[in-house]
Order: C-alpha cells, then sequence, then structure tokens
C-alpha cells in the first residue's frame, strides 16, 4: 500500500482512499458522539448550514468548535460531551480543521475519517480494501499538524502490515501545538480531559465512514468485519 500525506490545500485530484485524520478534536468528538448512541454525524459545510438544518430537524444536535454559540448544542469536546446521551440522535458537526477535510475529499470511493481512537479498526478497513494506495488528508496546520501526521503515519504504517510501537506517535501527539493550546485553555470549548481523551489509543472497536447521502456527507460506524458503505 502506498500512502501519500497531503494537507486540505495540497488536495487537488479525487483520491480512491481518503483517511481524514483529525485527531484533536474532531474525530476523536465523533467517535465519542457514537460511542454516546450517535446514529449518524452530519459533516455540515458551513455554520449556516448547520443551523439550516437544525431549523428542518429540531431534534438534530448541532456541535461546532470554538465557544458555545445560539443554535448550537454541543462544543468540540470529547471530555464535555461524554456524558451526553446522544441515543439515535443525528450529530451536525461542523469545525475548523476536521470535516472540512472530509469535504475536500467527498467524491472519494472510500472515505474514512479517523483518529487514534479508532486507529486499529481504521487499519482493519484498509486491510480488508487492499488498495494500492491511500490518501491520508492530515487536516490541521495545512498538512503540518504534528497530531494528525503522527497518527496518519501511525496508521499507514499498521495498514502496511507493520508492528509498530505506538508510544513515539503519541508522544509526537502529545507535544503538539494543538495538544499545549488545549492544555492551557486557549481554546475556546475544551476542558483539561481533552488532550488525554484524544490520546486514548484504540479507545473503541470501530471505524468511521463518511458518504454523500441526500447531498449531505453523512459519517457512519462501521465495523471492521464489515463491509463499509460503498
Ligand atoms: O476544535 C478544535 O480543536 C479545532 C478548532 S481550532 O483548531 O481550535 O480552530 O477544530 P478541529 O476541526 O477539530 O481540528
Ligand atoms: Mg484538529
Amino acid at each position: 500500500m502506498k500512502a501519500r500525506f497531503l494537507g486540505i490545500p495540497e488536495l487537488t485530484d479525487v483520491p480512491d482512499v481518503a483517511v481524514v485524520v483529525d485527531v484533536m478534536r474532531a474525530y476523536t468528538v465523533a467517535a465519542w458522539a457514537f460511542a454516546r448512541g450517535a446514529e449518524r454525524v452530519v459533516l455540515a459545510e458551513s455554520l449556516d448550514e448547520a443551523l439550516a438544518l437544525k431549523a428542518r430537524h429540531p431534534e438534530w444536535m448541532t456541535l461546532k468548535d470554538g465557544p458555545p454559540a445560539p443554535g448550537f448544542d454541543l462544543v468540540n469536546s470529547p471530555a464535555l460531551l461524554r456524558n451526553t446521551d446522544l441515543s439515535g440522535r443525528t450529530v451536525v458537526q461542523k469545525t475548523t480543521a476536521g470535516t472540512v477535510g472530509a469535504l475536500a475529499v467527498k467524491d472519494a470511493s472510500l472515505v474514512l475519517c479517523a483518529s487514534f481512537v479508532v486507529a486499529e479498526a481504521t487499519v482493519a478497513v484498509l486491510r480488508a480494501r487492499a488498495s494500492r494506495e491511500v490518501t491520508f488528508v492530515v487536516t490541521g496546520g495545512s498538512g503540518r499538524a504534528e497530531e494528525d501526521l503522527a497518527c496518519a503515519e501511525y496508521i499507514a504504517g499498521r495498514a502496511h502490515g507493520d508492528i509498530i510501537d505506538a508510544d513515539p506517535y503519541l508522544r509526537r501527539a502529545a507535544a503538539s501545538r494543538s495538544a499545549a493550546e488545549l492544555t492551557q485553555g486557549v481554546r475556546a470549548g475544551s476542558a483539561p480531559e481533552d488532550v488525554s481523551l484524544c490520546l486514548e489509543l484504540d479507545r473503541f472497536p470501530f471505524a468511521m465512514a463518511a458518504s454523500v447521502e441526500d447531498s449531505l456527507m453523512v459519517l457512519r460506524q462501521v465495523t471492521p468485519a464489515g463491509s463499509p458503505p460503498a
């Protein structure tokens, strides 16, 4: 398996298989949403689209990064989300990097959204797919966010079949600028436990695949043994 690692601005073609990585925090948060019972996560193009979807479907739960805002039910924090019961809910998520990265590759035949908490399940889906090339979208810092790059490289190595010590990758993520900002409380809508929750390797047994459904980009859980959506 050939792996290429690209930032969102570097995406110039439509990949066959894309793994969109956002460790801090979009795809750690999405995984927690599924763990708390969410049925699906709609990746919104804009805050206005998220608010319009909420107006049409008042029972849907809207989530954005940054500070709490009118019309939004949740913030992009695993620590603040993990005690929320989302059973059967649709969550609409809009963030600065993670959701933008998935929408940038929405025409790929397989789009997986990943972070450390779903790393091995993501690896299993990639191995089952046996693609010749996988494009890792490193969403943070125009492709240079160390937490996303470390996670992407770890998943790529494992998908290639390598036996890898995860600790150096987790240490890189722990030393990232994002981790520092979250630890220092610089980012609004965060909690002190966010960083440690983002570094819980393989916390969940499922992967997450996004595909277009009725013109919306919808993220769903996929089990490694099953087939991801076509
Ligand atoms: O919520 C986050 O941590 C970030 C927002 S920013 O990097 O602070 O602007 O969003 P994400 O898309 O989850 O990286
Ligand atoms: Mg991020």
